[in-house]
Formats: structure tokens, sequence, C-alpha cells
């Protein structure tokens, strides 16, 4: 197949917003890209975007990211400027993404996801564990917030919002003890120090497709298909597929509480999926196997077994 490649005039622009960890995994993506073609680097401009979960005027005010309204928070600009051929390529944080792309858009290459799990963050308390009855826990997940008080009601929960950077800011102004941060991230940004302790899958099953970055492109656009084709990898790939069909089913977003890992082993996928009340007091979770060709199917299923054990009402935060 031949396919133009990007050239100095007719660079490949690579949309992107603009925090530190978001620059990161755009620049990941073009070096991907750069090795897989003998591409130089001025064959590419990197495209920072501005969305509304950028907006600092939302940032700093302390209401809940699920009352700003949270579909495609983190997406939506840099969507339509994919749409409208103002950038080629689009890279996001997979767990930021809504289950469905606008029409025209496609979303099917995976860069090698990073460790999935959630870091323990704290300049006083080594670990989870080691948190006394009332500390203060920082965290805007909800996911977080409801598996933390699921296994520790004891501890006091706090919104904490804002990059990497602002979070470890509040943490040492003692606005909380600890917070949880993706160890994908610190990792990705070089900061795995920050890291105290990475916390077991057992423990507090990640986000869909946290760790993954993923790059849309347009559909009518055979350049950027070809071009992905070549770095996308298939085992996130399969991983991704049943993770978000599972929560595709339950109508979730990164913003409610809702946890998933899926895992290969050898030609089969393993899922678990996990829903909880948000104030943690009920979690309900399950798990099952399938060939890697299923694993969407195995998403579905997961999902409908859980939704046939949450009791009336367990839903009640979905739209
Ligand atoms: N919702 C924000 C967000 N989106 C992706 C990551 C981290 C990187 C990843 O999970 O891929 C983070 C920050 C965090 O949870 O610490």
């Amino acid at each position: 197949m031949s396919v133009t490649l990007p050239t100095p005039d007719q660079t490949l622009k690579i949309g992107t917003r603009g925090s530190p960890l978001a620059l990161a995994q755009a620049h990941e993506t073009r070096d991907r890209l750069m090795a897989a073609f003998d591409l130089p680097e001025a064959a590419f401009e990197i495209v920072v975007i501005k969305t509304t979960g950028d907006d600092r005027s939302m940032i700093e005010a302390d209401r809940p990211l699920k009352e700003i309204g949270n579909k495609g928070l983190f997406t939506r600009e840099i969507e339509e400027q994919l749409g409208d051929g103002r950038i080629d390529l689009a890279v996001h944080s997979m767990k930021d993404m809504p289950v469905e792309q606008p029409e025209g858009l496609v979303l099917d290459c995976y860069l090698p996801r990073e460790d999935v799990r959630d870091a323990f963050v704290s300049p006083g308390v080594a670990r989870l564990a080691d948190l006394e009855p009332g500390q203060v826990v920082g965290t805007s997940s909800l996911r977080r917030r409801a598996q933390l008080l699921h296994r520790r009601p004891d501890l006091t929960v706090v919104e904490f919002r804002g990059n990497v950077q602002t979070r470890l800011r509040k943490l040492s102004e003692g606005v909380a003890d600890c917070t949880f941060l993706a160890m994908a991230g610190l990792n990705r940004l070089g900061m795995a120090r920050v890291a105290r302790s990475p916390i077991g899958v057992d423990e507090m099953l990640p986000a869909i497709a946290q760790g993954a970055i993923g790059i849309e492109r347009r559909l009518d656009d055979p350049r950027a298909e070809a071009m992905l084709r070549a770095i996308h990898d298939a085992d996130t790939g399969h991983r991704l597929a049943a993770e978000r069909a599972f929560l595709a089913t339950l109508d979730g977003s990164c913003e409610t509480p809702i946890a998933g890992l899926a895992v290969l082993e050898g030609d089969e996928i393993w899922l678990r999926g996990e829903v909880l009340r948000p104030d943690g007091s009920e979690s309900l979770s399950d798990e099952g196997r399938a060939s890697i060709f299923d694993a969407a199917d195995l998403g579905t299923e997961i999902a409908r077994r859980l939704l046939e054990r949450t009791p009336r009402g367990f839903f009640d935060w979905r739209d």
C-alpha cells in the first residue's frame, strides 16, 4: 500500500491538551511515528488545544467535575478541530474518552499500555493501610472515592482537582494527607518517585482503560489510517475492547464509580468489573474469561451479569 508521508511542507498535525502529561503522550505518539516511518521531527506539528476541562475558572472552583457535565469534558474541542481538519490526529488518555466517537471520527489505535495501577501518594504516610481513622484523602474521582470509602468508611474524602502538579502542591500545603494518582501518568512524566506505593489491582481495581493512550483520526483520512496502523498495539486493543464494552453496556463514563481491568492470558482474555454506590456503601463485582476474539462480548456479558445483580436504585447516578 502506498501512502504519502508527511513532509515539512505538509506536516501531520497532532492535537493534544496542554497539560504536561498530555504533552508527554503527544510526544510519545510523534516519536513512535518518527521511528516507524523514519521521519524527521519537522514532519510533525504538535497543536495544543484548550478544552472545557482545562478552563481555569472551572478547575479552580471546587465544584465536582460531574456537576460541570462530564461527557467529553476533556475531548470535545479536540474532536471538533479533528473533524474540521485543523488537526490530523488527536492523542487522548483513553480513561477520559467517552465510549462512542462523533460521526466521521475513528478511534482504533492504541499505544502499548503503561502500568494500570493507582499510586498512593502522601508526604507523611507510607501505605494506604497505614492511614489512621479520620485522615483526609483528596480525590476528585468518584471511583477512587467509592472504592476507598467501601473499605475505609472511617476516612474523610475531600474534592481534589487539577493536573498532577497542582495536586502535589495541594498535598504539600496540607489540604489532604494523601491522594491517588495513576502510576501511568507518573511514569510518563518521569515522576514515579512521587508514588509512595503502587496499590494492587485487588485492592483498588483501576478505571476502565487506565494507562492507555488512544489516537483518533478522521474516517476519510488514508494517510492517518496507514500511519496509525503501524504503531497500534494489538494486545492493548483487545484489553480495551473488553473494558470499553463493559463500560458501554453500563452506560458509564470516566466520572462514574465503575472500575474494570482486562488481562491477556495467552489466547484468552480475563475481565473483572466492579460497580459501586458513590458513597461506597455497596460494591458489586464479577469476572470472566473468553477468547481474545470475543473480548467485546465478554465485556458486555460481565456488565449484563452485574446489572442483573444490582438492586433497584443502584444506578440512580446515571443520566
Ligand atoms: N482523569 C485524569 C487522568 N486521565 C488520565 C490520567 C492518568 C494517565 C492514565 O491513566 O492513562 C489522569 C490522571 C490520574 O488519574 O492520575
